[in-house]
């Protein structure tokens, strides 16, 4: 009988060969995207470990760039443990401190790890620091989410201090993610340098509650704001190198609006109220969320306040 190895296949031939080739496709097992009970494990099949590169470059740091450091390294240091495997990343310019630290605990403790970033800048610092990027609708739950601030309450009541730990956030335009992120966690950690710690919000940080609003509602809440909320400076918040407004990561844009400081004084309240407005996607005011919040000193030493009401100072090493 004559070789036939040349033919052309016939039609059901080809379909024998193709289901072949999708049988040995799918018995190479696929990569793991979402989060097992166990938590994810990225690199499971991989004994090359990624080499990881700080985002902080080499040279001598300013005193308040020491202070964010200090106050990053130390929450790095108490909250993030090598079981943990799912890691929100806030925004901001204290949180590099926070990667830097995380990526000095080595490939190894790094290798099972996946990092949820709260927006573009955060989202960068992962990647080029060469952990392993994740996103929060395929992990909803996060075992500790570290992120900054731009001022922090410790309103002094008679004889106690204030266990809410309220902060503003949203001077990067970032909160609305960064709330989602710290909602999901389990544990929220604020970092700081000592600038953000306050007795009141609104104290250094003037420019008002950052506001997230969808762009076609934005003139209207603007005018809430004014003549309902008693925020008559609310402004649109304009872009500082584009013309125009900012526009966030979720395509809205910002509002700031100032609130005199008896509003302030309660800080759910008042977001609250913003909340209720229409067109509102996210308020700045991040109200009993944090568990602790870490401020570097000038002087070496760190505070931490806690969400039961103590604080604590850990002195200059
Ligand atoms: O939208 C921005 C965020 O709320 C930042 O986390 C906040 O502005 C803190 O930034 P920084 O660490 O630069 O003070």
């Amino acid at each position: 009988m004559a070789n036939d190895d040349t033919r052309t296949p016939t039609l059901r031939e080809l379909n024998n060969m193709l289901n072949e080739r999708l049988n040995l496709i799918s018995a190479v097992p696929l990569p793991l995207m979402a989060s097992s009970p166990q938590g994810p494990t990225p690199h499971a099949s991989s004994t090359i470990l990624k080499p990881l590169k700080s985002p902080i470059p080499e040279g001598e740091l300013s005193v308040i760039e020491k202070s964010k450091q200090l106050a990053a390294w130390t929450a790095v240091d108490e909250h993030v443990y090598p079981e943990h495997r799912v890691i929100g990343i806030g925004s901001g310019s204290t949180v590099p401190y926070v990667v830097e630290r995380i990526v000095s605990q080595g490939a190894e403790a790094n290798k099972n790890r996946v990092f949820i970033p709260t927006g573009f800048q955060s989202k960068e610092l992962i990647v080029s620091s060469g952990l392993s990027l994740g996103d929060v609708d395929q992990y909803p739950t996060i075992d500790v989410t570290l992120d900054g601030a731009d001022e922090q309450k410790s309103l002094i009541r008679v004889y106690r201090v204030d266990t809410q730990l309220n902060c503003i956030k949203g001077g990067g335009a970032c909160h609305l993610r960064e709330k989602v992120l710290a909602e999901a966690a389990t544990t929220f950690i604020l970092v700081a340098d000592y600038r953000k710690n306050v007795e009141y919000l609104g104290t250094n940080f003037k420019a008002g509650v950052p506001i997230e609003v969808v762009p076609f509602a934005y003139a209207k809440v603007l005018q809430n704001l004014h003549q309902v909320l008693d925020s008559p400076k609310a402004t649109l918040r304009m872009a500082v190198a584009k013309a125009g407004q900012v526009v966030t990561d979720n395509g809205n844009f910002i509002i700031d609006a100032p609130f005199d400081i008896e509003k302030m004084k309660e800080p759910y309240t008042i977001m609250a109220q913003i909340k209720m407005l229409t067109g509102v996607v996210e308020v700045g005011l991040f109200c009993h969320m944090a568990r602790a919040a870490y401020f570097g000193n000038q002087d070496g030493s760190v505070t931490v306040k806690w969400n039961d009401g103590n604080i604590q100072e850990i002195p200059a090493t």
